[in-house]
């Protein structure tokens, strides 16, 4: 899946926090975008998401307007990620249990991203107890596990020590490679951009810089 912008704007009162005339997101590629704080990254990657529709200008998904079938096509992982009262298990089988997928298959998926982002002795804690850095490895995992055609990570690896981040960014780039999952990464890590982007986009004031 690909995502175009055309003429986005975004205000907030009186300031204007996006201005971008043209955007392309290749499909299959993984996307940084960089830029200082309050550069508007992600409200750029809440727009591309469908959680905000205040704006003017075009975002499309392969072509079409962001409905709510499109949505379910995608996740948005956010830096604080809200993670439910119910262990770990539960929180990363739950967008396999929404689309209905049958309990034997989810079972092998989630295992599956537990042993990758090895975090399995995580697997019967409960979700909303978990320290920030765990909390951001179980969001990855819920965001991956159902293969979503398009994957938004907004800081995801913000608060998570330096010799683990290598397995988060292995998991992306294993999604990357073998689902052909588009990947648009927030991040002020700009080794990180250079790790795992093929493309980077750099934000200044709303604006997208070359
Ligand atoms: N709900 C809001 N109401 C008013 N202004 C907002 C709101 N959300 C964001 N902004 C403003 O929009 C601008 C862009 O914010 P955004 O969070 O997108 O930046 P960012 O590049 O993600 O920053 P950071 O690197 O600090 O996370 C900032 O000036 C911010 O103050």
């Amino acid at each position: 899946m690909e995502i175009q912008i055309k003429n986005l704007a975004k205000t907030y009162g009186e300031k204007k926090v996006l201005d971008i005339e043209s955007l392309n997101l290749e499909r299959e590629k993984i996307t940084g975008i960089i830029g200082p704080n309050g550069s508007g990254k992600s409200t750029l990657l809440n727009i591309i998401a469908g959680l905000d529709d205040k704006y003017d200008g075009q975002v499309l998904y392969n072509g079409e307007l962001i409905d709510s079938d499109i949505r379910k096509k995608m996740t948005l992982v956010f830096q604080k990620a809200y993670l439910f009262k119910r262990t770990v298990y539960k929180n990363i089988a739950y967008p396999l249990e929404v689309r209905g997928v049958k309990e034997e298959k989810i079972k092998q998926k989630v295992l599956e991203l537990l042993k990758i982002l090895e975090i399995e002795d995580l697997k019967m804690k409960i979700g909303s107890k978990l320290s920030g850095g765990e909390t951001q490895k179980v969001a990855l995992a819920r965001g991956l596990v159902f293969n979503p055609e398009l994957l938004l990570l907004d800081e995801p690896t913000s608060n998570i020590d330096p010799e683990y981040i290598e397995h988060m960014e292995k998991a992306i780039l294993k999604y990357n490679k073998e689902n052909k999952g588009t990947v648009i990464i927030v991040t002020h890590n700009i080794n990180q951009a250079k790790r795992l982007c093929d493309n980077i986009i750099k934000l200044e004031r709303g604006r997208v810089i070359n």
